[in-house]
C-alpha cells in the first residue's frame, strides 16, 4: 500500500527477484487496473477480470472513480480471486495496490480483500510505503504517518511502514531521514512545533501522543540498492506473517523411490 508513485510494485519486483537469488518463489498479485507493465507477470491479476479502459469507455468514470468501480467489481465477484489462488501451503503472495490514497481510509474494499484472504487461511501483513525523498520535514512525516495509520487502523492486521526510495537521498538528507526513523516524543513535538505556527501546539501534542499510542512512528528504510536492506525489510514481512514456521521441511526429490516413499 502507499500513495501514487511510493514504489510498491518496485517493491513488489524487488522483493520477488530477491526472493529468486534464495531459491525462494513468491508471486505477483495485481491488483491496481491500471497497471501497464510488470517486470514479473502477475499470478493473478485484475485486469483478467476486468478493465479499467472498458470500464471508463463504458460507464464514463474518470480514471479514480473507474478504478474504485474495478475494485468494487472484484469484491462483488470474490470467486475470481479464490479460483485464482493456488493451494500451496507455503504460498508467498505479493499483492500490489493502486496508489489512491482513499482506497486507504474511506474504502470497505481492502479490509473486504483482506478478510477474503484471511477465510482462505493466509496470513496477511500490510506494507504501507512512503516515498522518502517526500519525508524531508516534520509536517510532511506527519501527513505521512497519519496516512500510514488510517491503513492501519482500518485493517487490524500486522502492519510495516516502510521509507521507499532511500537509494535516492544524498548521504546528508539520509542523515536526516535517520532522525525519523524511530524517532523520540521530544523530537517529534520539537520539529514540528518549529515548523507550525505557536496556535496549533495543543493539536500537535495531540497528534504526537496519538502516533505514540498506535506505535506508529516506526519506519523501516529501503534501498533497493543494497541486498541487506531488502532482506532486512523482508525478513521484518516474515516475522510478522511468521512466515515459515508451518513449513513442513521438504525431502528432495532424488531421496524418493518410484513410489513416493523416501530412501
Ligand atoms: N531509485 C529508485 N526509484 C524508485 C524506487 N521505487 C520506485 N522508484 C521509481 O519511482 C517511480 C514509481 O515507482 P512505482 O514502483 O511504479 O510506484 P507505485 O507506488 O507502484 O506507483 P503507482 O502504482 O502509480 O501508485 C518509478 O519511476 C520507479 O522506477 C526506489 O526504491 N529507488
Ligand atoms: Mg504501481
Amino acid at each position: 500500500m502507499g500513495p501514487a508513485g511510493s514504489g510498491k510494485s518496485t517493491y513488489c519486483s524487488t522483493m520477488i527477484t530477491h526472493a529468486q537469488t534464495t531459491s525462494r518463489t513468491m508471486h505477483l498479485m495485481n491488483l491496481d487496473p491500471a497497471a501497464e507493465e510488470f517486470t514479473y507477470k502477475p499470478a493473478v491479476d485484475i485486469k483478467d477480470l476486468i478493465s479499467l479502459e472498458d470500464v471508463q469507455e463504458e460507464l464514463g468514470y474518470g480514471p479514480n472513480g473507474g478504478l474504485i468501480y474495478c475494485l468494487e467489481y472484484l469484491i462483488q465477484n470474490i470467486d475470481f480471486l479464490e479460483d485464482e489462488l493456488g493451494h500451496d501451503d507455503d504460498d508467498y503472495l505479493l499483492i500490489d495496490l493502486p496508489g489512491q490514497i482513499e482506497l486507504y481510509t474511506a474504502h470497505t474494499i481492502i479490509p473486504q480483500l483482506v478478510s477474503t484472504l484471511h477465510r482462505l487461511d493466509y496470513k496477511v501483513c500490510g506494507v504501507y510505503l512512503l516515498d522518502a525523498t517526500f519525508v524531508d520535514s516534520a509536517p510532511k512525516f506527519f501527513a505521512g504517518v497519519l496516512s500510514a495509520m488510517s491503513a492501519m487502523v482500518q485493517l487490524e492486521i500486522p502492519h510495516i511502514n516502510v521509507l521507499s526510495k532511500c537509494d535516492l537521498l544524498p548521504p546528508a538528507k539520509r542523515r536526516d531521514i535517520e532522525r525519523y526513523l524511530n524517532p523520540e516524543r521530544e523530537l517529534l513535538v520539537g520539529d514540528i512545533g518549529s515548523a507550525t505556527r505557536p496556535k496549533f501546539q495543543a493539536l500537535n501534542h495531540a497528534l504526537v501522543q496519538l502516533i505514540e499510542e498506535y506505535n506508529m512512528v516506526s519506519f523501516l528504510p529501503l534501498d533497493v540498492a543494497d541486498e541487506e536492506s531488502v532482506e532486512m525489510v523482508l525478513s521484518c514481512v516474515d516475522n510478522a506473517v511468521q512466515y515459515g514456521e508451518d513449513l513442513e521441511p521438504k525431502e528432495p526429490k532424488e531421496f524418493d523411490n518410484d513410489d513416493g516413499e523416501e530412501l
